[in-house]
């Protein structure tokens, strides 16, 4: 026991040489202050190696404790704060384990590097909780009291009351998951909204006068007609935005500051824009369910009132929460279709290379000699299934810019493994994060290109026919474990919307590139879009955005002026 205690004290990163020398000279100077001041600074420096002997003292079975270098306890948190995303990748630099974990205050943060052991920790388990963790964000978030946290929290993941008695959340989730699942109710949905982009597209840029044009940032562009979209397809004809208007900014100004908003520290001071718009959006969101408005919206959006005053909800607490959901549905999509449309727009190859493949899935293409008049449509099954290099360009702009981690709490001490790994004991409180952006830039997995944008990199390397259309998107590209490609999340906790998802985005892509000619504002220069930077430097609660968004001029493009376009959901050649 003894001689453990002293090999491990020696095996630990601690500069003992160091200590015992000052150590000693403050025990044997003849200065009373020399000798004060060295013991302090001697307790000092060993104070600031606690990570070190913590490290040192671990059950080797823990994922590798990584002491901070300076600031035990605080500094691994202030890098979070300072690096944002991009700490996890820092760390992993340096270190280059699967799985490590790190003091952050009084708890443990595991970082999952590995897929084979995300896979292992991501799956159902009663020892993991997404809930438990996430409730607290989201609680100050939208601001909920405390007697609806205890609604919300009722029988949280089936461990108090058995997994068959539902609380609210899970009731809300149960449905919310199978209204979004492939089905009749997800179809209406994307009908619905495919029907919405169509209309705000057309009326975007006139289609009488020829060369009109509208300059715009392409980012609010497509925070626009998303939220609009979005907000009727979801929340119907009298949802709050198409109410108050204004609430699209203030939709957006609360997204922007939402980080802000989690330490709940004077929230009015500190982070008063998004407080603000928060406040506005609550009001607005009580209102809605106050006068009853969600009878006519969604399936979805009539069935979570109902849970909710079943539950026992105020009116007031029962709007906050579709705030929530409201973000679910378009902060993550918003920055999404933002990067594939900027991908395209900056690579003119590509550009050409996708309008020429996405006019296979365009129908009612009649050459007339009056073209300028036809009607034209997009069918979004023809671009899941004749257009790869498309669909092959979502998921790689996906790839590029899911830097969000999957969070789970441990609730109970137990181990995982996985192939090729030793087993890992997990600890009761330490909080999970399976680091998407690393994952998604890694080496090992995606090929010494990793880092580069590669927009074939999701199809078949060879057609399957001596027909290049034949070419094909893949899931996955080969040898890439699914848990390596996360941006929906994985195992237990996948997003729902991610069917939606691809639908809307798909469609408003092929709408944009088809209807429109996009070019840089004359103030930044004009020409073809550049592609902006990434801001991989913030704590992320959705995918990545630009540092800026490029300013540009939407043009239709010159000989289709008047065609009215629609995408429509299912038609088949
Ligand atoms: C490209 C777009 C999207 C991305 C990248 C995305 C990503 C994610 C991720 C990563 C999660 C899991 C959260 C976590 O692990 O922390 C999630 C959850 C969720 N997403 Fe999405 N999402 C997208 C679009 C949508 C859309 C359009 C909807 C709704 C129509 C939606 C609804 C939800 C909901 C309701 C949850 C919570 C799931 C639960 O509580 O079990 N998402 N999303």
């Amino acid at each position: 026991m003894v001689a453990s205690t002293l090999h491990r004290l020696l095996n630990a990163d601690v500069p003992w040489l160091h200590h015992v020398l000052i150590l000693t000279s403050a025990l044997v100077l003849p200065s009373s202050g020399i000798r004060t001041f060295l013991s302090v600074h001697c307790v000092i420096a060993i104070l600031f190696d606690t990570e070190a002997l913590l490290a040192a003292f671990q059950n080797p079975n823990e994922p590798p404790l990584i002491p901070h270098p300076y600031l035990p306890f605080l500094g691994h948190v202030v890098g979070m704060f300072w690096y944002g995303a991009k700490y996890f990748a820092l760390v992993n630099t340096s270190t280059q384990h699967p799985i490590f974990s790190l003091q952050t205050l009084t708890t443990r943060t595991v970082v999952v590097i590995d897929p084979a052991l995300a896979t292992a920790i991501q799956k159902k388990s009663p020892h993991l909780t997404f809930y438990g963790l996430i409730l607290r964000v989201t609680r100050r978030l939208v601001d909920l009291d405390n007697p609806t946290m205890k609604i919300i929290s009722w029988n949280l993941d089936g461990v108090e009351h058995g997994p068959h008695e539902k609380g609210l959340l899970k009731e809300s989730e149960d449905m919310i998951h199978g209204s979004l699942s492939p089905g009749p109710i997800l179809n209406s949905l994307s009908t619905t909204q495919l029907e919405q982009f169509s209309t705000l597209l057309n009326d975007f840029v006139p289609r009488i006068g020829d060369g009109q044009s509208v300059g715009i940032g392409l980012m609010e562009f497509i925070k626009q007609i998303f939220t609009v979209a979005n907000a009727y397809t979801i929340y119907g004809p009298s949802n709050p935005f198409a109410l108050h208007p204004r609430l699209v900014q203030s939709f957006w100004d609360y997204e922007a500051g939402m980080v802000g908003l989690i330490p709940n520290i004077l929230p009015s001071i500190t982070s008063r824009k998004s407080w603000k718009a928060r406040t506005a959006l609550n009001a607005a969101f009580h209102e809605f369910v106050e006068n009853g408005h969600f009878r006519q919206a969604s399936s979805i959006i009539q069935k979570r009132a109902a849970f909710n005053m079943k539950h026992g909800l105020t009116a007031d607490m029962s709007g906050r929460t579709e705030v929530i959901l409201l973000f679910g549905i378009l902060g993550n999509a918003v920055p999404t279709t933002f990067w594939f449309l900027a991908h395209i727009l900056s690579r003119p190859e590509l550009l050409d290379a996708i309008r020429q493949e996405t006019s296979r899935a365009i129908i009612n293409h009649q050459h007339t000699t009056n073209e300028k008049e036809n009607a034209r449509s997009i069918s979004v099954s023809l671009l899941k299934s004749q257009c790869p290099l498309f669909v092959s360009t979502y998921r790689e702009s996906l790839r590029h810019i899911a830097n969000l981690s999957s969070v789970r709490m441990v609730t109970g001490t137990h181990t995982v493994s996985a192939p090729g790994h030793p087993s890992y004991l997990l600890n009761k409180g330490n909080i999970i994060q399976m680091a998407s952006g690393v994952i998604h830039a890694a080496p090992r997995t995606w090929g010494s290109d990793a880092a580069e944008f590669r927009p074939e990199r999701w199809m078949t390397s060879t057609p399957t026919s001596s027909d290049d259309k034949k070419r094909t998107a893949l899931l996955l590209p080969k040898s890439v474990p699914s848990a390596a490609f996360r941006p929906f999340g994985g195992g237990a906790v996948l997003c729902p919307g991610r069917h939606f998802a691809m639908t809307e985005i798909l469609s408003f892509v092929a709408l944009c590139v088809n209807m429109f000619d996009f070019t840089e504002d004359a103030v930044q220069g004009g020409g073809a879009i550049k592609l902006p930077e990434k801001d991989d430097s913030r704590m992320p609660l959705s995918v990545m955005k630009p540092v800026k968004e490029p300013i540009v001029r939407v043009r239709r493009r010159a000989g289709t002026e008047g065609v009215k376009w629609r995408v429509e959901w299912r038609v088949e050649l």
